[in-house]
C-alpha cells in the first residue's frame, strides 16, 4: 500500500495550528505519510496587499489567521479547493460550519476512492426535525470514512506547544490510529474512543454553554453563576445527545476532552464567551461584534444554538433545553439578558 497523503480543508485559526502539527508529524512518520507535501485548501484572500496563500507559501506563516507561529515548509497554501484535494487519501476538514456545505458541492465525485476523513468542525447540520453530525454528513456526501476529533483545544495555545489533549471518535481503530499519528504530540495527547457522534455532540454544543458563560461575564456575575452554567450546559449536552442520537458513550462528555474539558476552556477563554461578554456590555449584535473583534475568525456557538433551536421546536421539546433556548432567545430573538438564568 502506498502512504498516506493528507490534505487539510480550512485554514483559519484552527485550521493554521493543525497544519502546524501535520506537516511536522507526517515528516516524523514518514514510513505512514508522503511527507513531501501537505497541501491546505485557503479561501483565497487578500492581506495586507497580498494573496493570504502567497504570504503562506513565501513566509511559511499564515499571518492572517494565526500570526507568529511557522508552519512546516510542506505546508503547500492552495487556493483551488479541487486541486488542493486531488490524489489527497486522508482528508481533514476544519473550516467554520457554515462553510461545510458550500465545499462538499465541490468535493462531490473529485475526491480519490477509497480516501479516509477526520473533522474538526465544532457544528451541527439541521433540517427541521432531522439533526446530523459533520463525520455522517461528510461520510454520505463523499461515500468516504469520517471520523471526528474535537476537544478543549483553543487553537493558539496548541500551536505554541502548550500542554493539550483532544479526542479523536473513530469509525474504525486502524483509522483513529493513523489520526492519532498525524496530530499527536509530546505536548498534544490524542485520546480514541468508539464514538463519532458523541465527540462531535460535545464539540457542537459546548459552543451553546460557552456563549452562556460569556453572558454571565457580561452581567459580572462572578464564578459561582459560571459553573452553574458549566454543570447545567453539560447536562444539557448529555440528555441531548442521550435522547436523540442511541450510540453515544457517556465516557465521552465525563472523561473525554471532548466534554467536559472543552466546557471548560471554552466557558474561560473562547471566542464565544469573549463576544458573548461584549454581546451584553457593548449592546452590539453579534455580527458586529464578530467582525469587529475577530479579525476574519468566525463565530460558531449563536449559530449552533439557533440550529439547536429549530430542531427541538421540530420535536416539540424546547422546554426541555432550557439553558439551550435561553441562549437562542437572548442572542436571536432580543430576551433580555438578565433572563438567562430564570428557571434554570
Ligand atoms: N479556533 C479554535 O480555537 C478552534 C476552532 N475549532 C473549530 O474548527 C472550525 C474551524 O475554525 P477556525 O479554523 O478557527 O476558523 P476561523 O474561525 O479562524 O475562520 C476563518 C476561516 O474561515 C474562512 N472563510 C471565511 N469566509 C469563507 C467563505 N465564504 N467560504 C469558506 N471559507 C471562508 C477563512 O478563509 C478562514 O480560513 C470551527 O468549527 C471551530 O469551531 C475547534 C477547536 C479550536
Ligand atoms: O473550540 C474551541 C476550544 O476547544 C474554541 O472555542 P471558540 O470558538 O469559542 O474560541
Amino acid at each position: 500500500m502506498g502512504k498516506e497523503k493528507v490534505a487539510i480543508i480550512g485554514s483559519g485559526n484552527w485550521g493554521s495550528a493543525i497544519a502546524k502539527l501535520a506537516g511536522n508529524n507526517v515528516k516524523k512518520h514518514s514510513d505512514v505519510f508522503d511527507d513531501s507535501r501537505v497541501p491546505i485548501w485557503v479561501f483565497e484572500e487578500e492581506y495586507e496587499g497580498k494573496k493570504l496563500t502567497e504570504i503562506i507559501n513565501t513566509e511559511h506563516e499564515n499571518k492572517k489567521y494565526l500570526p507568529d507561529v511557522k508552519l512546516s515548509e510542506n505546508v503547500v497554501a492552495i487556493p483551488d479547493l479541487v486541486e488542493a484535494v486531488k490524489g489527497a487519501t486522508a482528508l481533514v476538514f476544519v473550516m467554520p460550519h457554515q462553510f461545510l456545505s458550500k465545499c462538499l458541492d465541490q468535493l462531490e465525485g473529485k475526491v480519490e476512492k477509497g480516501a479516509k476523513a477526520i473533522t474538526l468542525i465544532k457544528g451541527v447540520g439541521v433540517d427541521g426535525p432531522d439533526i446530523h453530525v459533520f463525520a455522517d454528513v461528510i461520510q454520505d456526501r463523499l461515500g468516504i470514512s469520517c471520523s471526528a476529533l474535537s476537544g478543549a483545544n483553543i487553537a493558539n495555545e496548541v500551536a505554541i506547544d502548550r500542554f493539550s489533549e483532544t479526542t479523536v471518535g473513530y469509525r474504525n481503530e486502524r483509522e483513529g490510529q493513523l489520526w492519532q499519528r498525524l496530530f499527536q504530540t509530546p505536548n498534544f495527547k490524542v485520546q480514541l474512543i468508539d464514538d463519532v457522534a458523541g465527540v462531535s455532540l460535545c464539540g457542537a454544543l459546548k459552543n451553546i454553554v460557552a456563549v452562556a458563560a460569556g453572558f454571565i461575564d457580561g452581567l459580572e456575575y462572578g464564578n459561582n453563576s459560571k459553573a452553574a452554567i458549566m454543570r447545567i450546559g453539560l447536562l444539557e449536552m448529555k440528555h441531548f445527545c442521550q435522547e436523540f442520537f442511541n450510540d453515544v458513550k457517556e465516557e465521552s462528555f465525563l472523561q473525554e476532552s471532548a466534554g467536559v474539558a472543552d466546557v471548560i476552556t471554552s466557558c474561560l477563554g473562547g471566542r464565544n464567551r469573549k463576544c458573548a461578554e461584549a454581546f451584553v456590555k457593548q449592546k452590539k449584535p453579534f455580527d458586529e461584534l464578530e467582525r469587529d473583534m475577530l479579525n476574519g475568525q468566525k463565530l460558531q456557538g449563536i449559530h449552533t444554538a439557533k440550529d439547536v433551536h429549530i430542531f427541538l421546536k421540530a420535536r416539540e421539546k424546547l422546554g426541555a433545553y432550557p439553558l439551550f433556548d435561553k441562549v437562542y432567545q437572548i442572542s436571536w430573538e432580543g430576551l433580555p439578558v438578565e433572563k438567562l438564568t430564570e428557571g434554570l
